[in-house]
């Protein structure tokens, strides 16, 4: 399970570390900057090709000076800076700046008076190590021109740990400057910055570095943001037992889909399918009907008297009920999702247009029983939660609207956000391809799905959300993030759950 952290408790695990393995703090910097060197190498293209490292005068210099010396001693073609933002250098910069002296390695000082000298050619590559997690205000003006410099570049950029500029736990001031890296080897944790999406877009990927931190003082170490990652999902998996009939693995209830709009309900059915639920039933208009058992044999429709829309159907014979997509906001609808969520006494799972009658109809906020999972994409929240100035504020609000009513929101994003009550678990899966029409609906279905097979609504949604993202990635294999469909996705699905048995 991969734990976030603040720069505090960064800093307390290094300390942990240091104790535990009876190592200095430069031995732990010096294998901390052979691992980043190691997974830099892929991104040089020769050893001709020019580097710029750039370094600030605390640790996270001190990696850059580690990672320069080491790629000089590889023989590679290297300029090294001092970034002087502050006379008094960390005690492990220092000593990394006497090996590069004692070799002769000449390092250049970068200060307010000759900043704007450093030239950059287009096929360079850039190491960023001016800032790391101890960055605590907005960088000094002449810092801030010079990543404005970096990212005017063509170079390709990469930031050690943080991209320098970047606050590790909260927003950074409107129009202050940070590094936009192509890609950012981050120590041995995930960080926050770069799984939001207000600046996260601007980095375009990242790689987490292993160094050895104590796993013990990790584990020990009490966080409210996780990544979830694979190892963290097969935790959550419960693998089917021998002696099991569909009864074990539940009856789940679909409710969507409105003419025209009859795709999104047979997309969300067919994933449920996939994901392991004994049996399905789906309320969608009756008009529907045809195509559903053509399209999908194993679900059953439930019979009622509308043509066009969904409507009300009892509740009791079901372990979980997911309503919402393609339902269409008319009144009759309108009706029906009230007396739904009257009805029903256990968590249900609550998608697209049930969450815009929600927005319009705030007062049905405080019939959704307990623990039901909301899957907003980012409109459907705004319109749920209201605005917010940036990402730290969104995930606050988050948090009070889920405590507030007793809910689990599942933010959709290229992290998705899964917030309960007490923790925010961001997705480590999926791709740019499945950010189309379907995905959604096929995500709503999985959820469903693990809703009636027992799992905790929590654990249903953190489970379903990876493996949604796993079989976007699955799909990808044999797709192009633009040829990508929701269809692609549930088709991988059997790939996605196979991983999760594979211990
Ligand atoms: N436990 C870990 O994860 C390890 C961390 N290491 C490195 O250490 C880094 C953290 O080092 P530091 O704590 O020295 O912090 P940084 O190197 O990120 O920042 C340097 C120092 O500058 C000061 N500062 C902050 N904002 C400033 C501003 N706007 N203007 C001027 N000065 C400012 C602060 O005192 C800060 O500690 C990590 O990002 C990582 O690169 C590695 O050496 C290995 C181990
Ligand atoms: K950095």
């Amino acid at each position: 399970m991969m734990k976030i952290f603040d720069a505090e408790q960064l800093a307390k695990l290094d300390q942990l570390t240091l104790h535990s393995q009876h190592i200095s703090s430069w031995e732990l910097m010096e294998r901390a900057a052979k691992n980043a060197l190691h997974a830099s190498l892929p991104f040089l293209k020769s050893k001709q090709q020019n580097i710029h490292v750039f370094c600030g005068v605390g640790n996270n210099g001190g990696d850059g000076l580690a990672i320069a010396f080491h790629l000089i001693k590889h023989g590679y073609n290297v300029k090294v800076y001092k970034v002087e933002f502050s006379k008094s250098a960390s005690s492990d910069f220092q000593q990394n700046e006497k090996r590069l002296a004692e070799a002769e390695i000449l390092l250049h000082t970068i200060t307010i008076a000759n900043f704007n000298e450093v030239i950059i050619a287009e096929n360079d590559i850039l190491i960023d190590a001016i800032f790391g997690v101890g960055l605590n205000r907005r960088m000094p003006d002449f810092v801030e021109a010079l990543v404005a410099q970096f990212n005017k570049s063509k170079a390709f950029c990469i930031s050690i740990d943080l991209p320098s500029g970047l606050f590790l736990n909260e927003a950074i001031p409107h129009g202050a400057s940070f590094v936009k890296a192509d890609v950012c080897l981050t120590f041995q944790l995930p960080k926050l910055p770069l799984l939001l999406p207000e600046n996260g877009k601007y980095i375009q990927q990242f790689q987490i570095i292993p160094i050895g931190l104590a796993q013990e003082a990790i584990k020990n170490e009490e966080t409210q943001h996780y990544f979830v990652d694979a190892d963290f999902a097969k935790v959550l998996y419960k693998p089917r037992a021998k002696f099991s009939h569909k009864g074990t693995y539940g009856h789940a209830l679909l409710v969507g889909g409105q003419v025209g709009m009859l795709g999104s309900i047979l997309l969300a059915s067919k994933a449920a399918i996939k994901s392991g639920v004994g049996k399905l039933s789906v309320m969608l208009p009756n008009s529907g009907k045809t195509n559903l058992h053509t399209y999908l044999p194993e679900a059953m429709a439930i019979n009622h008297t509308e043509n066009n829309y969904i409507s009300f159907t009892e509740l009791t014979i079901y372990d979980s009920v997911g309503i919402g997509v393609g339902i269409g906001k008319s009144a009759a609808v309108v009706a029906a999702l009230a007396k739904f969520l009257v009805e029903a006494n256990r968590p249900i799972l609550l998608d697209a247009d049930a969450l815009n009658i929600i927005s319009e109809h705030k007062n049905l906020l405080k019939s959704i029983p307990k623990d039901s999972i909301l899957t907003p994409h980012p409109g459907e929240l705004k319109r749920l939660i209201g605005g917010w100035q940036n990402d730290f504020e969104k995930l606050t609000k988050i948090k009070s609207f889920v405590q507030k009513y007793n809910l689990i929101v599942v933010a959709k994003e290229a992290y998705t956000c899964i917030c309960s009550a007490k923790a925010f678990y961001f997705n480590s899966t999926g791709n740019p391809g499945m950010a189309k029409a379907g995905s959604g609906d096929v995500l709503s279905g999985i959820i469903t799905s693990l809703l009636a097979q027992n799992y905790t609504a929590l654990n249903a949604a953190i489970l379903g959300v990876f493996l949604h993202g796993l079989a976007g990635d699955f799909a990808l294999k044999n797709e192009s993030e633009a040829s990508l469909t929701a269809s692609d996705i549930v088709d991988s699905l059997g790939t996605a759950f196979s991983i999760l048995t594979d211990r």
